[in-house]
């Protein structure tokens, strides 16, 4: 029999295999949606500087279907309307195609949601926006059309938009599964949460529940700035589409100098030398083997400065201390930020929490609280670099002796680019520089766990040996006290609560004991 040939669209490809973007049954289809509008309603805030207020609605709108409806409102800078069919309606469309930080990167993830709902049920995703600035709130309903990744548009109107509103909100039905995604979709708002705490969050389940998370800080993480590509990250292809977008004709030399990141004119020479380039080649004359050359010599070349990490952007050490303080009161919380790393050309950052005791649930294993691009990761766990470098570290070397340990660790990665293992962003793949960087945030952090653990070893050792000195205080005093006042026992009193008072004062600075009160109480016969 012979081979039938065939060409499928982008839409049709995630379509056909939807648990490649997460999508694999109902449940998880229902985390995912809420998801991907929630990441890109916080990339319409925080990155533009604006502190996110996001609405969460779930309804049941078909019981015997079990058909769902998501909303999600946002307050950020809104979408062109002219872009809005592409972005809900054309797969592989984004303002994310930049080299900078954001939750979003691939293009798909609204889309994918679109797609898995319209296989369910007939309703359009439904979308209100109003970009910054604008007279008009703009309303669409749409569709995609499969066979040739197009927006289907259903409805299309407009309103006056007299009150200055900016932000976005989308309603998508779907058929979901909500007893199943429920523990993992609040899970997920939790740790949102935890890594924007200068974020306000509503979130209304199809039970009724409603809760609210109140901003805990006006205090912004500095957003991304978009930064040109680095020379190590670069390849032929890379090079080929930037050549091919370039309005001006330019001599290579130029070229490099100004569309590359850490190439002055010396270097650009350098290189061309390295990949026997006349410097004054204009770069539409290029041929394969010239870009193949130059690729080679710009990965070769030693002098570069490592990646601009102004294209990314953290969370910040007190922003976590103050998260991990607020959602487990813990009696230690530590926080860092690592200094910027780079692989493949791509920087990177890795920043670690640590929480310890207080109302933290004992468990055998530490909380691990993992996130990339301030995405918290939820499924996968087991497969995630995160979670194997957390489970290798071996936590009685900094002072955690206990099988059950009240601990959560966090640990953020954030690049422009991160290794997700699937389109589904749920796990890191472990390669090897971030996979250290990981290593040496865990340790560090863990060490100032242990100077903690240490402290209160030695200040549980030192009460220890006061309760032992306390049982001889009361009758060395009354001993001295009868001697010293030749047994005139109205002025031995005295004089043994003196004694008294002075050895305690004493013994509490030998030890070095700050609180004491507690010990004021005893009894020596309760002792
Ligand atoms: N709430 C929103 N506010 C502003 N822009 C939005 C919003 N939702 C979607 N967009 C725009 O639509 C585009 C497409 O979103 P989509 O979720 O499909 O992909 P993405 O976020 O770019 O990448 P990824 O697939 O990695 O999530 C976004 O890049 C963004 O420009």
């Amino acid at each position: 029999m012979a081979e039938k040939f065939a060409s499928i669209s982008p839409a049709e490809f995630f379509k056909r295999n939807p648990e490649l973007a997460g999508f694999s049954n109902p449940a998880r289809a229902m985390y995912q949606t809420l998801r991907e509008m929630i990441e890109n309603s916080l990339d319409a805030t925080d990155v533009h500087e604006i502190l996110p207020s996001i609405k969460i609605t779930i309804d049941l709108v078909d019981q015997q279907k079990q058909i769902y409806k998501i909303s999600v409102e946002d307050n950020g800078i809104g979408i062109p309307p002219h872009i809005v069919p592409e972005a809900f309606g054309r797969v592989l469309y984004s303002s994310k195609y930049v080299l900078r930080q954001t939750r979003g990167m691939y293009g798909l993830g609204v889309k994918a949601a679109v797609l898995y709902s319209q296989m369910y049920q007939e309703r359009p995703v439904e979308i209100a926006t109003s970009p910054m600035n604008s007279k008009r709130i703009y309303f669409f309903k749409l569709k995609i059309d499969v066979t040739k990744n197009e927006p289907i548009i259903y409805e299309r109107s407009s309103a006056l938009n007299d009150k200055g509103y900016h932000g976005t909100s989308v309603s998508l039905y779907l058929l979901g599964d909500w007893q199943r995604a429920k523990q993992r979709i609040y899970e997920y708002i939790k740790r949102t949460y935890i890594v924007a705490p200068y974020a306000e969050f509503i979130f209304k389940d199809p039970e009724g529940n409603v809760i609210y998370y109140k901003r805990l800080t006006t205090k912004i993480p500095e957003p991304p700035k978009e930064v040109k590509p680095h020379p190590y990250g670069v390849d032929i292809e890379l090079l080929k589409n930037m050549i091919s977008k370039q309005k001006n004709d330019y001599a290579v030399k130029d070229f490099l100098t100004k569309e590359f990141q850490s190439v002055g004119d010396v270097t650009a020479v350098k290189i061309l030398e390295m990949a026997k380039i006349d410097p004054d080649k204009k770069i539409s004359s290029l041929k394969d083997e010239e870009l193949s050359r130059l690729t080679e010599a710009m990965k070769k070349f030693e002098g570069f400065r490592p990646p601009s990490p102004e294209a990314l952007s953290v969370i910040g050490s007190d922003l976590i201390e103050l998260s991990l303080k607020n959602m487990y009161n813990p009696e230690f919380v530590a926080a860092l930020t690592r200094k910027p790393k780079a692989y493949q050309g791509h920087p990177f950052i890795v920043e670690v929490g640590i929480a310890y005791g207080g109302q933290i649930q004992p468990a055998e294993e530490p909380l691990v609280l993992r996130y990339a691009n301030k995405i918290p990761l939820i499924y996968d766990e087991k497969s995630d670099v995160i979670w194997k470098v957390v489970e290798e570290t071996d936590w009685k070397r900094y002072g955690i002796e206990e099988d059950m340990k009240p601990l959560v660790v966090m640990v953020h990665l954030c690049s422009t680019k991160v290794p997700y293992k699937s389109a589904g962003k749920e796990s890191i793949a472990d390669v090897e520089e971030i996979e250290k960087e990981i290593k040496n945030g865990v340790m560090e952090v863990a060490r100032k766990l242990r100077l903690y653990m240490l402290e209160k070893r030695k200040e549980e050792e030192a009460k220890k040996r006061m309760l032992t000195y306390l049982k001889y205080i009361p009758e060395v005093a009354r001993s001295i006290s009868i001697f010293a006042t030749n047994d005139d026992k109205e002025k031995a009193l005295k004089v043994q609560n003196q004694i008294q008072e002075k050895l305690f004062e004493m013994i509490k600075t030998r030890l070095d004991i700050k609180d004491v009160e507690e010990y004021k109480l005893y009894k020596v016969e309760a002792i």
